[in-house]
């Protein structure tokens, strides 16, 4: 886990002496952990652990009230490159009236905060096409995504956090509200991309079954109620396929 070496074994996230208070509330206390490239982190904890707290401050979204996260070896608070980040938050399901479609939501994933008002070009749709391919939602471009199934609406903000090809993917429970069944497929897919393509995961979930059937039955590190689960995947042979959005059909 620690280290910060050359080729696969880079730090992608290292987080290091933590801590964050809501107000007067501890909610991660002292949390020093490294995440290395191509890691599968599956991150566990009762509600209100603060699993969510560290997600965000991982992207940017909230600040430690001390120590420091880094990406890729920047402070999180210099990193430019966040193109390099997918996140995908909690779920909230969506209102069926919500206007945009599906081609849209997965387009706006390219929208960085310099980006936002520039002209889409015809290398963006394409980028666009590549991640609903990747999920197998292409037939489901024209659709408003509000009226879209839970485990739909969830391949929807994938695409959207694969659209800039990221080297990093946070999850946030991303198969609450799901059937067991749609849960299952979502997680093979997640593991098939971890698999098979250069990138590090982290994901919060509370299907500890699950997780554990990939990523083993004894955490690698334990943080007040947070619990770390690993997979390294540092074997240089392993770290051949860099390209996301390239051929993750199962
Ligand atoms: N904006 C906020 N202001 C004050 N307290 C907050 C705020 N957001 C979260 N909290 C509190 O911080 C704690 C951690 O919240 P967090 O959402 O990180 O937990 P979690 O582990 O993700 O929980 P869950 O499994 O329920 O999603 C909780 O006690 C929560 O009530």
């Amino acid at each position: 886990m620690n280290g910060k070496n050359a080729g696969c074994h880079q730090s992608v996230v290292s987080i290091d002496g933590v801590f964050f208070f809501y107000e007067q509330k501890k909610v991660i206390d002292d949390l020093c952990f490294d995440i290395l490239e191509r890691d599968f982190v599956g991150l566990v904890g009762s509600n209100g652990a603060g699993k969510t707290t560290l997600l965000r401050m991982m992207v940017g979204l909230l600040k430690p009230s001390q120590g420091q996260i880094k990406l890729f070896g920047e402070p999180v608070g210099g990193f430019r490159d966040w193109d390099l980040v997918g996140y995908v938050p909690q779920k909230n399901s969506l209102n069926p009236l919500f206007p945009a479609t599906v081609k849209e939501v997965v387009l706006s994933g390219l929208y960085g905060k310099k980006k936002m008002f520039r002209r889409l070009t015809k290398a963006d749709y394409q980028k666009c096409e590549d991640a609903m391919r990747s999920m197998s939602i292409e037939d489901l471009a024209d659709r408003r995504i509000g009226q879209l199934s839970g485990g739909q609406q969830q391949r929807v903000f994938l695409a959207r956090a694969l659209i800039n090809n990221p080297r990093l993917l946070i999850l946030d429970e991303p198969t609450v509200g799901i059937d067991a069944r749609t849960q299952a497929d979502f997680f093979q897919l997640i593991r098939h991309m971890h698999q098979h393509h250069h990138i590090t995961f982290v994901m919060v979930t509370h299907d500890l079954d699950m997780l554990q059937s990939y990523l083993g039955n004894e955490p690698v590190q334990a943080c007040g109620g947070l619990k770390f689960f690993v997979k390294h995947t540092h074997e240089p042979e392993d770290c051949l396929e860099t390209n996301l959005t390239h051929s993750l059909q199962l």
